[in-house]
Order: structure tokens, then C-alpha cells, then sequence
């Protein structure tokens, strides 16, 4: 990685429009990791004016020759695999294993899929007798994307975007930028056309709003907090551009009492801390039956206490470090207000775990007695801090479960699949998990990704991924009546 304080314009690496540097901090060491350039609104400029010009000719391109690119990015990711697992780990400290097996293969996953079904996808039908049906490229996209998942949220946006035949701008988030510039890198190597793919780092008030803003972007489509998300679409309205938004979530998992607790809890409380707590779609909130919730309370301490948190490169290590000092205050912070706010500390707590004196490394946190209306049960925290309600009866689980902003995913546990799923058709999101069901890689990879209320309002993944970036054109009059 040698291009780290240039952007990727025009298929080439050229220096930012004013110079300013910005060191990427490792999390785990805090020290830097790399430095990055932050870009300005002029870079923007540039970044959009050779998306458009790509777009002329790259939005002609048969079906045949973008898959044939999908397949090139394939197999030079394949061989790189190793170097963008490593600078995941540098940037925002995910363990070694996770940062190669989950965040760096579901990327794969995404050009797979996309080349999956591309290959499938009919672009044009006919409609009644006479009118014709066709979906276009949308057109200039622009990408920003956070830092928990940093090349899988560009790769969910930029594969079904290319296999669409658009062109992009994008802004990867500046606390973990490294693996994105290897992902440019490496599409690149594989021969993406100049001015398909474009590179601007920086940060979101300037770079990011400079792209919602942009009169010559068709699309924004941006993942990460539903703050930023906001501001957003109100800078993308005065130019009617298509708003994409995936945003935060507070996904609630509810544990019937007729599941296997030992089993629901357990695996219940490791899926809360998945990637240390920093994930959209963690079951941030598990809702016990009242009778129950002191035997499930004593199993999910068990298992947050067995969880072995230290240095992301080291072998057996589940959790690393938060990605910052900010995030480590806010979860800090967030752990303060429950334990004032009367819930109870089963697990965990604040302050660094033991022997752990510099990275951002947090305990694994488990709160009892929660109720519906404290801060930790309305909150997205972002850190591997689970939330334990208790509810009533089944209308009472759903109620709570529905009744916070977000609506992005949802999980149930029950003794029948027949109970998990009359119970999950009752949720307001956009994703529901049965009885432990894997995500991503494991199982159905092209199943939509996407959330409900504010949560967002676009899909990833699988054809649902493909037509959010297709424009759709009747034709009246195709055909002679
Ligand atoms: N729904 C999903 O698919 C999904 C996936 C991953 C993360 N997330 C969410 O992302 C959040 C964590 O990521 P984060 O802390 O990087 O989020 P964030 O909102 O702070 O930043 C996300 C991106 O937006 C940019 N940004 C910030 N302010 C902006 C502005 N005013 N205009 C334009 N861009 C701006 C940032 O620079 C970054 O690139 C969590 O809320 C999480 O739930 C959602």
C-alpha cells in the first residue's frame, strides 16, 4: 500500500487539490497505523466530473463484459485477501480471524453475488401488449460508508452499483480507510475502467456533505449513523437525488420460554458483542420472560465473562479494542447512564478490562432489569454492552421489541419454528433471525439487507441490491397494438 495520502481519480492516484494530513490510529497500540490525505470539495469536483464522463461509455457495457470485470475483481481480491485482513485489524481493531474470515470474506461474498445475479438478471421485459420495460443505471453514485465493516459496506454498495453499469464516488470513513485503498488497489489490478471507481478520502462535514450536496451525483447511498444519515438526505435534497440510507439499529432478541435458554442466552450474548459490540445489526436488547430473567441473567454473565478481550493480533483473542478514543468514552459514557439510571451490572462495567492499560479495549458488559424507557434500552451504544429486559407475555415482548426508533433487525428463540416465526412476522425490521440462524456467508447470502423506520430505507444484497441502483424506463408504444 503505497498510495495512502493520494485519491484515486480517473483511474489514477493524484495528490489532494490543498494538502492536509490525517494519521489512522491503530486502536489497539494508539499509535498510527498510516496517514491519509483529507480531501475538499474541489476533489470531489474532480472525482465526480471522471464518474460522469466513465458513465457515458460504462453504462453501454453488455452484461457480458461486467461480468467478466466481476470475475477479474474476484480473483485478484482473492489473492490480497491476506494484506486487507491485516489493515482491518490495524485500522479499527478487529480481531486477526474475524478481520480474514468475516469482514474480509462477506466482501468477497458481495462481488460473488453480484456477478451471481447479474448473470441471471433481465434488464428489459415487455408489459401488456405494447409497452416495453428497461432498467438503466442509475448513474453517478456516491458512497459513504462507517468504519465497523469498512471494505464490506464499500463492496455491498460498489459490486451490485458496477453490475448495474453506474460509476462512483467514494468516501470510505477516515477512522479506517487503509483497506479501502488496498480494495482500490486491487480494482485497479483487475482492470476497472478509468473513472468507474473513484477514491476521496476525508471526513464527513466536508467530503461527505460535498457528495450529498453534488448536483452531478444521481444517487447517495450512505451507511452509518442515523445522525449523519439525516444530515445526508437534507443536503441531497435540493438536488432530488436518490437517498439511500443504512443506518443504526437496536435489534432486539426475543427468548421465549419455551427455547433451550442455556443455548438462546449464550448465543444470544456472543451475537451482541460480535465485532466488540460494533455491528448495525447486533441483538443489543434480549428480552427474557420474567420468570426467567435471574437464570438467564446468571448465563449471559457466565458467558460475557468467559470472553477473552486483548491484542487483535493475538491468537484466541474474541474482542479487540473500540476503533477510538471517541467511541471508548461514548460506550463509557453510555455505561455510566445505566448503571444511574437503576439497571443492574451483571458483567463487566467501566473501565479497561484487567491488564489491558492502553488500546481502547472495553469490558463486555451485561445490564439486568433493564426497562423499556432507560437510555440503554433506546440507545444504539456500539460497544459489547447488552441490555436485558423482562417481559410480560408475548404481546408485551413485541411491543418493546417494536418500540424504539430503529427497525433494523430482528431474533427470536422459541421451542417451535412454527412460535419464532408467527413471533418474527409481528416485527417492524427488515431482517429476521430464527432460532440462532447464521448470517451472511453461511446461509443466504443474497437475502435483502435493510432496515425499517430509521433504520433506513434502502436494501443490500441480492437482486433487491441490484434494482436499488437501477433506474426504471417504460416505453409506451414498443410494439405495433
Ligand atoms: N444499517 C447498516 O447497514 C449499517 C452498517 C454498518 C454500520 N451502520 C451504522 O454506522 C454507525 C457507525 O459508524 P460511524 O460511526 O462511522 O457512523 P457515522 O455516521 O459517524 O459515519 C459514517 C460515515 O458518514 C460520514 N459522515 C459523518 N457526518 C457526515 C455528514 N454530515 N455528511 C456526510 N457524511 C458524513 C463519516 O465520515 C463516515 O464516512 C452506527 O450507527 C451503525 O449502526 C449501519
Amino acid at each position: 500500500m503505497s498510495n495512502t495520502t493520494k485519491f484515486y481519480i480517473n483511474g489514477e492516484w493524484v495528490d489532494p487539490v490543498a494538502p492536509k494530513l490525517f494519521d489512522v490510529i491503530n486502536p489497539a497500540t494508539e499509535e498510527p497505523a498510516g496517514q491519509i490525505s483529507m480531501g475538499g470539495a474541489e476533489d470531489v469536483d474532480r472525482a465526480v466530473k471522471a464518474a460522469r464522463a466513465a458513465f457515458t461509455t460504462f453504462s453501454k457495457t453488455t452484461k457480458e463484459e461486467r461480468l467478466a470485470l466481476l470475475h477479474r475483481i474476484i480473483a485478484v481480491f482473492e489473492s490480497r485477501m491476506d494484506d486487507l485482513a491485516r489493515a482491518i485489524t490495524a485500522e479499527m481493531g478487529s480481531p486477526l480471524w474475524f478481520a480474514m474470515q468475516v469482514q474480509t470474506n462477506t466482501t468477497l461474498e458481495h462481488f460473488k453475488e453480484a456477478a451471481k445475479v447479474l448473470k441471471d438478471y433481465d434488464f428489459g421485459h415487455m408489459l401488456g401488449g405494447t409497452t416495453r420495460i428497461v432498467r438503466e443505471p442509475i448513474g453517478v453514485c456516491g458512497f459513504i460508508t462507517p468504519w465497523n465493516w469498512p471494505i464490506n459496506q464499500v463492496a455491498s454498495k460498489f459490486a451490485p452499483s458496477l453490475a448495474a453499469g453506474c460509476t462512483c464516488v467514494v468516501k470510505p470513513s477516515e477512522m479506517a480507510p487503509l483497506s479501502t485503498i488496498i480494495l482500490t488497489e486491487i480494482l485497479h489490478e483487475a482492470g476497472v475502467p478509468k473513472g468507474v471507481f473513484n477514491l476521496v478520502n476525508g471526513d464527513g462535514p466536508t467530503v461527505g456533505e460535498a457528495i450529498s450536496r453534488h448536483p452531478d451525483i444521481d444517487m447517495v447511498s450512505f451507511t452509518g449513523s442515523t445522525r449523519a444519515g439525516i444530515l445526508v438526505a437534507k443536503a441531497a435534497a435540493d438536488t432530488v437525488k436518490r437517498v439511500h440510507q443504512e443506518l443504526g439499529g437496536k435489534s432486539a432478541n426475543i427468548i421465549l420460554p419455551g427455547a433451550d435458554l442455556e443455548a438462546a442466552v449464550s448465543a444470544g450474548t456472543l451475537r451482541a458483542f460480535t465485532n466488540t459490540g460494533q455491528s448495525c445489526q447486533a441483538p443489543t436488547r434480549m428480552l427474557i420472560h420474567q420468570d426467567q430473567l435471574a437464570e438467564a441473567t446468571a448465563i449471559a454473565r457466565r458467558t460475557a465473562e468467559a470472553v477473552v478481550v486483548g491484542d487483535p493480533l493475538a491468537e484466541g483473542t474474541r474482542l479487540g479494542p473500540l476503533v477510538s478514543e471517541a467511541q471508548f468514552d461514548r460506550v463509557q459514557h453510555l455505561i455510566r447512564i445505566g448503571i444511574e439510571e437503576g439497571a443492574t451490572l451483571a458483567a463487566g462495567g467501566l473501565g479497561r478490562p484487567a491488564g489491558l492499560n492502553r488500546g481502547y479495549y472495553v469490558k463486555p458488559t451485561v445490564f439486568s432489569d433493564v426497562t423499556p424507557a432507560m437510555t440503554i434500552a433506546q440507545q444504539e451504544i456500539f460497544g459489547p454492552v447488552l441490555s436485558m429486559l423482562p417481559y410480560k407475555d408475548k404481546d408485551d415482548a413485541v411491543a418493546i421489541a417494536n418500540g424504539t426508533i430503529y427497525g433494523l433487525a430482528g431474533y427470536v428463540w422459541a421451542g417451535s419454528l412454527e412460535e419464532a416465526r408467527e413471533v418474527g412476522m409481528e416485527l417492524r425490521a427488515g431482517r429476521i433471525y430464527l432460532n440462532g440462524a447464521p448470517h451472511g456467508k453461511l446461509q443466504d447470502v443474497e437475502a435483502p439487507f435493510g432496515g425499517y423506520k430509521q433504520s433506513g430505507n434502502g436494501r443490500e444484497a441480492g437482486i433487491y441490491g441490484l434494482e436499488d441502483f437501477l433506474e426504471i424506463k417504460a416505453i409506451l408504444g414498443y410494439e405495433m397494438a
